[in-house]
């Protein structure tokens, strides 16, 4: 990179924008909260201005459709839901571009549902239509394809959907705008002494309320917006939540992230990708603490060693169908950059073809025989990464714990020597992988949580509640 530290300082960034359901309608009324909307696109306009690139994910269709049809309570039938969501995203990006287009400001509308991301070449294509857009200075506005999505191919909240949608783009930041100002520790409605979360380093040391509900309309919450943030960072971007009611609190906030950034993360951002429009600027973003007063908001600081393009999209864009279990000595092996042999998987679980996505699990103790379940393992299990495969579950069942030279004389064929190339494994990083649970208080009801009980943040990570967990958007509805 070229320029002169004051000059990177006022690159551009790339800024993902997502509001709920709750920052777009009346969760009563459901009529749309114009004050809330014009700000949010007076300072998407004064960002773009910036010089900065923006994208944002917008709920809200099925909020604009109860309206449009005068139905006063969501129903619970999903085709209802989704003809819902049809009548409203047509009503809801009409009124981002009438807004929008009083400031002159062009944009486009992106729906996408998780098996266009789950293939490869559209995934690409879509990539490609964001960079296409921004280049052009267009705002793209993405909402998840209601109409077409049902539960297999959800991300099931728009939470997630932001978090992909900002890794896919190589964003900067990720705001996510919600009904609080941040994390606390306690909820400050009953402890008084609840405080303010400012920075996470590592969301497996969070220790906070993450128990408050998403809106009535929505299907999001802050449990989901943790996963988000985990995702997010985990792919190089700072995220950010903060209140949606007072937007404005983005432009601040963007400001001071520019003006605080450190030497270390300019010396980061020489590596960055540059030829990707929205990394032309830090790839890590950090504060000083002691610099000027910004609006309250909470800020998750992004992977030193952000996972990228396609081993994003092997973790991230693709569910997987099932599960390798290996042994520690193939673990150790992958570590050193070594293909999974047949050798070292000790199980396999599910139904796969070749090439699709699983999940990589590491055993404590490989047993000589089958358990009641008919597993060949006992012991605690640790999902360490994601694989493309080059044999079927019904193939890898007949080949795991044996010899590379005997898959010809067991299959009939070999089409490699390597259960999954190297190329194709991708791990965890620190951030995304399973982490020691830590407990916070937890006073909500989303969830299927218990008012007042203790929140394990690590529940939140593992998607204990039905809200994703690694594999992301395997909850939710619409
Ligand atoms: N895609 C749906 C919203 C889904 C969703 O996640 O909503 P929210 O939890 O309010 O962000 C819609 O536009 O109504």
């Amino acid at each position: 990179m070229e320029g002169t530290d004051s000059m990177k300082c006022n690159r551009s960034l790339g800024i993902v924008i997502k509001l709920g359901t709750s920052s777009i309608v009346d969760e009563k009324t459901h009529e749309p909260l114009l004050s809330t909307l014009t700000v949010i696109v007076e300072t998407a306009v004064r960002l773009r201005k910036d010089g900065h690139k923006v994208v944002i994910v917008s709920s809200g269709a099925i909020g604009v459709g109860l309206r449009r049809m005068d139905v006063d309570k969501r129903p619970k039938h999903v085709s209802q839901l989704q003809a819902l969501a049809a009548i409203g995203q047509c009503r809801l990006i009409s009124l981002w571009d009438g807004l929008f287009s009083h400031l002159r400001q062009p944009i486009a509308q992106i729906l996408l549902t998780r098996s266009d991301i789950a293939d490869r070449s559209r995934y690409l294509n879509a990539q490609n239509t964001f960079n296409e857009l921004l280049d052009m200075g267009v705002i793209p506005i993405v909402n998840e394809n209601d109409t077409l999505a049902v539960s297999e191919i959800k991300f099931g909240d728009n939470d997630t959907l932001s978090a992909i949608t900002a890794g896919m783009v190589h964003a900067d930041l990720l705001f996510l705008m919600t009904d609080v100002d941040c994390l606390y520790d306690k909820n400050p409605r009953t402890n008084p002494d609840a405080q303010p979360i400012e920075v996470v380093e590592d969301i497996g040391q969070l220790v906070a309320d993450v128990s408050t509900a998403g809106s009535s309309l929505g299907t999001g919450g802050m449990s989901t917006k943790i996963v988000a943030a985990r995702l997010a960072t985990s792919a190089g971007v700072t995220t950010v939540i903060t209140r949606s009611s007072n937007p404005g609190n983005i432009l601040s906030i963007t400001r001071h992230v520019q003006a605080s950034r450190s030497p270390a993360s300019l010396a980061t951002q020489e590596n960055a990708d540059d030829d990707h429009p929205l990394s032309k600027s830090v790839s890590s973003l950090h504060l000083a603490s002691d610099t000027a007063v910004v609006p309250l908001h909470t800020r998750f600081l992004p992977s030193p060693h952000p996972i990228r393009d396609r081993s994003f999209w092997i973790l991230h864009g693709l569910k997987p169908h099932g599960t390798i279990y290996i042994d520690s000595g193939a673990h150790r092996a992958l570590l050193g950059k070594a293909g999974l042999l047949p050798v070292g998987v000790v199980d396999v679980d599910g139904v796969f073809a070749q090439q699709e996505a699983v999940s990589l699990c590491v055993v404590a103790h490989k047993r000589s025989s089958p358990d009641e379940h008919g597993r060949m393992w006992d012991g605690p299990v640790t999902e360490v990464g994601r694989a493309l495969v080059n044999y079927s579950s019904t193939e890898i069942a007949r080949v795991k714990g044996r010899q590379s030279t005997e898959i010809e004389g067991l299959l009939g064929y070999a089409d490699s020597e390597y259960v999954a190339q190297r190329e194709t494994i991708v791990f965890f990083t620190r951030e995304s992988r399973p982490v020691t649970p830590t407990l916070g208080v937890g006073h909500g009801h989303g969830h299927g949580m218990t008012p007042g009980t203790m929140t394990p943040v690590r529940e939140v990570l593992d998607g204990k509640w039905g809200i994703g967990g690694y594999e992301v958007g395997s909850g939710g509805g619409l």
